[in-house]
């Protein structure tokens, strides 16, 4: 079968691989839809990150190359002895996370921060792929209403519901989302179904400040050319004594800055950037304003049941998000260079039976 292997970095390769053998205690999916997500463009820009290339995976045993992609859909195709509760022609949305089930943070149900925490598409064999294997606890069944396409964007828009239940966003609340690529977007999504009062994007690109708003920002901030100050008090201005909730999806020392400092007193400002640097902002606001800082990082099982009702129940309409399908053999073409060249023209990018 046809796979993308990541060997190292700026190497992924389209590769006739053997087809995976069904195993005990897995599912085997021919994979209908996978995206690129910006963790596997940082993989192929400035990996190893999260690829195994030394040690093997404590919990997979793999070592890179591996065949990449965490955000993907497909149809049952053979059961592993000991599976029970699926069916040849299910159609399922693969949650990508593994977790060993015995630390510390499995045993208190934070899957996402297990010690030994892996993600199929990283840590093995992945989606872009005619097919993969996966454990029965990482794949939900979704309805026929709900297409394979959509099926991939229920894993990013689980990092969004995620950050949404740590902000505890109340009905009403007054949003600032920093960032609109595809995690601020979910975020946005996300946000709005839950009952969001107004929704703040702060983004540079003219493109994804139009995408937000055509999926239900209200404002959107150009931070180009203006002082962190400047943008600070343009979101002070749009609420009454600022944001009730700020979500930080970029991951710089300014737009740390400006979700911590543009929230009310009492307010909480959500971080789900992987900064690669260290941060400063007004630490004395924050006690005397008594705010919250919340960290938010990938997603739980129940995060990802309720991105697929949100998708089932038509509460969210993904389908913008999606601004290019490609086939599988020209994704490394016109999926991860296409995003290197041109990745504020884009939100997501799928390889799918086009
Ligand atoms: N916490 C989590 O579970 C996860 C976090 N991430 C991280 O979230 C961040 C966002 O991911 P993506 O949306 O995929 O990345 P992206 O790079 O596509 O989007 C970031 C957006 O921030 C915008 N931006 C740049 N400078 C800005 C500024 N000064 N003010 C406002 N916006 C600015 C960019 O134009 C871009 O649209 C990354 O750091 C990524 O590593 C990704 C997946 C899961
Ligand atoms: C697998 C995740 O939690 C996340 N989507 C990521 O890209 O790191």
């Amino acid at each position: 079968m046809l796979a993308i292997r990541w060997y190292g970095k700026r190497d992924l390769r389209l590769e006739e691989v053997r087809e995976p053998s069904i195993k005990p205690g897995f599912i085997k999916i021919k994979v209908k839809a996978c995206g690129v997500c910006g963790t596997d463009l940082n993989e192929y820009l400035n990996g190893p990150i999260f690829i195994p290339t030394k040690e093997p995976h404590p919990l997979t045993g793999k070592t890179a190359p591996v065949t990449i992609g965490h955000e993907f859909a497909g149809e049952v195709v053979e059961i592993g002895a000991g599976v029970k509760g699926f069916e040849v022609g299910d159609r399922v949305a693969v949650f990508p996370v593994i977790h060993c089930g015995e630390c510390y943070f499995c045993k208190r149900g934070m899957e996402n921060l297990c010690v030994n925490f892996g993600v199929t598409g990283l840590s093995e064999d992945g989606g872009f792929a005619e097919y993969a294997l996966v454990r029965p606890y990482q794949a939900y069944k979704i309805p026929e209403s709900v297409s394979f396409e959509e099926g991939a964007l229920v894993e990013p828009l689980s990092v969004g519901v995620r950050a949404v239940k740590k902000a505890q966003l109340m009905p009403g609340d007054s949003v600032v989302i920093i960032g609109a690529g595809p995690i601020g977007l979910c975020v946005l999504l996300v946000a709005k179904a839950s009952g969001a009062g107004k929704i703040i994007v702060v983004e540079p690109s003219k493109a994804r400040r139009k995408k937000a708003e055509e999926i239900g920002a209200d404002i959107t901030i150009n931070p180009s050319g203006k002082s962190v100050e400047e943008v600070i008090e343009e979101i002070r201005g749009e609420t009454e004594l600022g944001a009730d909730v700020s979500f930080e999806c970029v991951g710089l020392n300014e737009t740390f800055k400006v979700a911590v400092e543009s929230i009310r007193k009492g307010g909480k400002a959500v971080a789900l950037g992987v900064f690669k640097c260290l941060t400063s902002f007004d630490a004395k606001g924050l006690v005397v304003g008594e705010k919250s800082i919340i960290g938010s990082v990938s997603h739980s099982a129940d995060d990802f049941c309720r991105g697929i009702s949100l998708v089932a129940s038509k509460r969210v309409d993904v389908r913008p998000l999606i601004t290019s399908k490609v086939k599988l053999e020209e994704i490394v073409e016109k999926g991860f260079e296409e995003l290197i060249k041109n990745r504020d023209k884009h939100v997501k990018i799928l390889a799918a039976e086009i």
